[in-house]
């Protein structure tokens, strides 16, 4: 640079000032100097959109915000677009028309991001800018640059793991301080760890989209959330979460993105019990915990903050830093994640431990008549459970039996269960729970 030659900043346009949005524009405004220093340009924030625009927001100019988020990225003069808004729409349309103007995105939008990967990098590449969305799996944890980045030059076979915050707090409150579910939600929402619409933590869609994103850079494949098998944590009772304790487990809900030895991939997301001895099941409050293990680098563990607005903002911040060094340098990283075509196996295909508890009658040979339908199935038992109830209950099913099996395919657990379910001498309400790390 010359003397007297002065740098033009690089412009930045905020969309969205809730939770993550809030904290990113403080440290685009606090840090200025620092980030200055580490791009080498200054970062200018030239505007924020919001929804409302009589809502107070300290830290942020009133003069930047706007409700015309159209408008916004429209200027034509954006070197980076940091999309915060969540949701598909009109985040999507946002994002791509920004690209369109020539501006780099950073987005933490996993709904987004997993409906159409695909068409978001190819918009990206062909308009040469840079797409990054570190803050979009498993919040301030490092996982999406080790996986496009460090590990690309091995060859992934399973990533597994903890990916979203709010549920493992509500399992944690319940497990450890007996909270209610609804009140463990109320404080993950107050903590700002929720989505917008909670339904997608507690139905398991959000964990979906992180695990088809992960699966989708693990294999090199596109995968969207519609594509991952998911089960959220509504349905786990307190008997779930008893039952877990007595056998040595803690209930929580994991992602599991693996190879098949025909080269398909199986994706699916469920609670499970997990042994006390696996570090799964340690992991506490909204943290996350992701393993990856690979054909060179072996078993990999990443764990940190999954969920809040700082965290989220940590993540949000490296991506926009490198963003705008990119842009600094007039480069962008250009990737094509996805240049194989890996099928999803359907989750009948797919194999697991699993845990399942039933009442039955309380007559002698039971017990071999119920290891019967299992051994019909080729289903092999690893533990058997059995405890008296009480003899007065009136629905004749006193005795309860909690059997875990060794692996197992899905669709042949499947035939036991419809089997059992059938029976005369098994009660109404047969539990199953995948098991893992036992
Ligand atoms: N909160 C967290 O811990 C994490 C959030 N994320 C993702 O970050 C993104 C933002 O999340 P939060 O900040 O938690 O959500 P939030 O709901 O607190 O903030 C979103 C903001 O965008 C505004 N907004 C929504 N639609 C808009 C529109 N059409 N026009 C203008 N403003 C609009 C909302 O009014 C709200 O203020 C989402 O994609 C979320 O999935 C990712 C990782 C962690
Ligand atoms: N709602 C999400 C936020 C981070 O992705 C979660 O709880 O994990
Ligand atoms: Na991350």
């Amino acid at each position: 640079m010359g003397r007297g030659t002065v740098t033009k900043p690089l412009k930045v346009a905020l969309l969205g000032a809730g939770v993550v949005g809030s904290q990113v524009a403080r440290i685009i405004v606090d840090q200025g100097g620092t980030l200055e220093s580490r791009i080498g340009r200054r970062l200018e924030l030239v505007g924020v959109g919001v929804r409302n625009l009589d809502v107070p927001r300290p830290g942020i100019d009133p003069e930047l915000l706007t409700d015309d988020l159209d408008g916004l990225v429209s200027r034509g003069d954006l070197d980076v677009v940091i999309e915060l808004i969540g949701g598909i729409e009109p985040a999507r349309g946002l994002v791509l028309k920004a690209i369109g103007h020539g501006a780099s995105i950073v987005t933490a939008n996993k709904a987004m991001l997993a409906d159409d990967l695909g068409a978001l990098s190819a918009a990206a590449r062909d308009n040469g800018v840079d797409l990054y969305y570190e803050a979009a799996v498993a919040g301030a944890i490092p996982i999406i640059r080790p996986l496009r980045e460090s590990l690309v030059g091995d060859e992934i076979t399973e990533v597994m793991g903890i990916v979203n915050g709010t549920t493992n707090f509500i399992l944690d409150k319940m497990v450890t301080d007996g909270v209610s579910f609804a009140d463990a939600l109320a404080e993950a929402q107050e903590l700002g760890y929720a989505e917008a619409d909670p339904t997608a933590d507690v139905e398991g869609h959000d964990a979906a989209a992180k695990a088809a994103i992960l699966a989708g850079l693990a294999f090199h494949t596109e995968v969207r959330g519609s594509e991952v098998f998911s089960e959220g944590i509504t349905e786990v009772t307190p008997g779930d979460i008893a039952a877990a304790e007595q056998m040595g487990c803690t209930i929580k809900l994991v992602a599991i993105a693996k190879l098949t030895d025909d080269d398909r991939i199986i994706v699916k997301v469920h609670p499970a019990m997990v042994a006390n001895k696996h570090p799964l099941a340690s992991v506490s409050g909204a943290y996350n915990a992701i393993f990856v293990n690979s054909r060179e680098a072996g078993e990999l563990m990443f764990l940190g903050a999954g969920a809040g607005g700082n965290p989220t903002a940590s993540a949000v911040m490296g991506d926009v830093v490198t963003v705008a060094r990119n842009r600094a340098r007039g480069t962008a990283g250009h990737f094509s994640p996805a240049y194989t075509r890996r099928q999803v196996a359907p989750i009948g295909e797919s194999s697991a431990q699993f845990y399942v508890s039933f009442d039955v009658v309380d007559r002698p040979g039971i017990l071999a008549k119920c290891a019967a339908v299992f051994g019909k199935h080729n289903v092999s038992l690893r533990v058997v459970q059995q405890s008296y109830l009480d003899d007065t209950r009136a629905d004749g099913f006193p005795a309860r039996l909690g059997i875990m099996t060794h692996q197992t395919l899905e669709s042949q657990l499947a035939q036991v269960i419809d089997e059992l379910e059938d029976a005369d001498f098994v009660g109404s309400g047969v539990r199953v729970m995948r098991v893992e790390g036992f």
